[in-house]
């Protein structure tokens, strides 16, 4: 693979509802986009999930930026490549920063694929021809509006629905659903919500049937997550406090989940999400692709990775649709009835959109051998 050059567009995109989660609230989307154009003339795209602020993980738009143009770029454009695992294996001193690293090596995977001319799904070794997906529901005004949201996205087919919690928007949120909607597949996500002080509390979520209850502990905790595990009968799923397959291993040790939210951002890429993904199925625990309100390229690459037979649970890729008025690739990503269609185009498979990108591109800046 010979890159002629990467540039990197910091981006701006107004979602049409606020999204509110137990740390905040947000409606504008910034993120980096990254191109990689290789000699030929063909170009791979990938996407930072990094927010503006640091409130999921300690990551931003800004210090991806920094990381990504002072560290990664700079080693990335060193020597050329052969294969896209050889981007981690290249970063792998650089500590941390696992958001900037996966949007230049998700771009430099979809770049691969379409020099081999085959879809980027089936350059990780997926199968499956189409996915199905869940939708995640941010904390709402009321219990009634949040159940009218839940019951138009039900409707809509969606496989799976994800509520979010918080102290004093939990137990009586999660009851109210539950009577309206006894058999639907349900889950909470906490973000790191609560202490172990609160096991008692959580424990009151077990005669609610929820598939997971996802990250109610600290963000960068798996030790007391495990001593949780042990007194609550609802699966615990991790999400902030993994970044790695070794964080996996170590977490299946001490037993302090039982299925894993695989989010290529926050572990670094598409080959360490692979090889979480290959860990967790030997070891008997099912995974599926979290979302980070991505824009349409980043919404492919995890449609790309939930081909892999392991992902067995529906994710958070939802319509572009349900996030945007118009997102920036063509064709948008449609859920029929909480399905979505593989495609089967080289790469990530939908084509970003120039002119769309140009009207929410804040500044850009290329980046040269
Ligand atoms: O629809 C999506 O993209 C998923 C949204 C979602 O649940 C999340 C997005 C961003 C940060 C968190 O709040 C969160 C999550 O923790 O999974
Ligand atoms: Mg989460």
């Amino acid at each position: 693979m010979q890159i002629k050059y990467i540039t990197l567009r910091h981006m701006k995109m107004r979602m049409k509802k606020p999204f509110t989660t137990s740390f905040g609230t947000q409606q504008d989307k910034e993120f980096i986009l990254v191109e990689v154009k290789n000699t030929d003339g063909l170009s791979g795209w990938g996407e930072s999930v990094a927010f503006t602020e640091p409130l999921y993980k300690e990551e931003t738009v800004k210090t991806n930026w920094h990381i990504m143009e002072d560290f990664l770029i700079p080693l990335l454009l060193k020597e050329p490549i052969t294969h896209p695992d050889q981007v981690s294996e290249r970063f792998a001193h650089i500590k941390g920063n696992y958001m900037a690293k996966s949007a230049l090596e998700g771009a430099v995977w979809d770049l691969y694929a379409k020099e081999k001319g085959i879809p980027l799904a089936k350059a990780l070794g997926g199968e499956k021809k189409t996915i199905e997906v869940g939708i995640s529901i941010g904390i709402q005004k009321s219990i009634d509006q949040l159940l009218q949201v839940i019951e138009q996205h039900v409707n809509e087919g969606y496989k799976r629905i994800k509520v979010k919690i918080k102290p004093n928007w939990d137990i009586e949120v999660i009851r109210a659903i539950r009577q309206k909607f006894p058999d639907i597949q349900l889950m909470a996500d906490a973000n790191s919500a609560y202490t172990l002080a609160d096991v008692d509390h959580l424990a009151k979520l077990d005669e609610y049937n929820l598939m997971m209850i996802e990250q109610p502990l600290a963000h960068d905790d798996i030790i007391d997550h495990a001593e949780l595990q042990a007194k609550i009968k609802t699966p615990i799923c991790l999400d902030e406090s993994i970044h790695s397959a070794e964080d996996v291993r170590k977490a299946i040790k001490l037993g302090s989940c039982k299925i894993i939210n695989i989010k290529i951002g926050r572990v670094g890429g598409l080959t360490e999400a692979k090889k979480i993904h290959d860990l967790c199925q030997k070891n008997g625990i099912p995974v599926w692709c979290g979302g980070m309100l991505e824009s349409g390229v980043g919404r492919a690459h995890n449609i790309a990775i939930t081909t892999l037979s392991n992902f067995t649970m529906p994710g958070d890729t939802a319509a572009s649709s349900r996030y945007w008025e118009e997102d920036i690739i063509d064709p948008e990503v449609t859920v029929e009835n909480g399905v979505i269609f593989i495609p089967d185009r080289p790469g990530i498979g939908y084509e970003p959109n120039r002119e769309k990108i140009e009207e929410r591109t804040l500044f850009s800046k290329t980046f040269r051998p």
